[in-house]
């Protein structure tokens, strides 16, 4: 089971990648954005965070196959252990077949069909990336779509790992694992939430305070 933390600010992943858990950090353009930093340098200082063999996601710009490999190229070199996300689409599954075949790890990203998600597996992407929370803010089930990813690409046989994406709170966690995704990532405040429980934080205040009273 991977996990991994969705951010680019460096005190967030200083802090998660201190918990000893994490298998990597991905972001994504709009992630990256909100850093006001040059991108390239953005992911240098992610990347020296971030402890072998964990790795780091980058997501692609450009809109057509041949800007993609050559983007996905330039960011392997930009630091070690660099996942590159494309996006779902006939440019993307192009470069991923391209990219593949080459050796280079991809993740297709934006992926919202089972279908698609077929398709990805048969260009060679090491991992899906289909978006939980966003499927939910349609009216549909993220949960189900997930689910039936999982299940093709077993029935299928296919390699491909299922990343679980958009995750808005711990219990989706526990709905991810129980169809049986290989990987979730999440913002840090979910990871955050899962680590904390009240009942946790009373019964810790009650050994200490029991301690104290007890003075010896
Ligand atoms: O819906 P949200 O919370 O913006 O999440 C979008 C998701 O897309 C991704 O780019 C998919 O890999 C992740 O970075 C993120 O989990």
């Amino acid at each position: 089971m991977e996990l991994y933390v969705d951010t680019a600010d460096l005190a967030q992943i200083r802090e998660a990648v201190s918990l000893g858990i994490l298998d990597g950090v991905t972001t994504n353009p709009s992630i990256i954005a909100k850093q006001k930093r040059p991108f390239k340098e953005t992911i240098g200082s992610i990347a020296e965070l971030v402890q072998a063999p964990g790795k780091v996601w980058c997501e692609v710009i450009g809109t057509d196959a041949d800007t993609m490999v050559s983007e996905a190229k330039e960011m392997q070199a930009w630091a070690p252990r660099v996942v590159v996300k494309l996006p779902m689409g006939a440019e993307g599954v192009k470069a991923a077949s391209r990219l593949s075949k080459e050796g280079i790890e991809t993740n297709m990203t934006l992926v919202y069909s089972v279908p698609q998600a077929i398709i990805a597996a048969k260009a060679g992407a090491a991992y899906v990336s289909p978006y939980l929370g966003r499927v939910d803010d349609v009216g549909w089930s993220g949960e189900a779509l997930i689910g039936d990813i999982v299940q093709a690409y077993k029935d299928l046989g296919m390699n491909t790992k299922v990343i679980a994406a958009s995750i808005r709170g711990p219990r989706q966690v526990l709905d991810m694992f129980r169809v049986g995704v290989d990987a979730v990532t999440m913002a840090y405040p979910v990871l955050e939430a899962m680590l904390n429980h009240p009942m946790t934080e009373i019964g810790l205040n009650r050994f200490l305070q029991d301690w104290k009273e007890a003075g010896i």
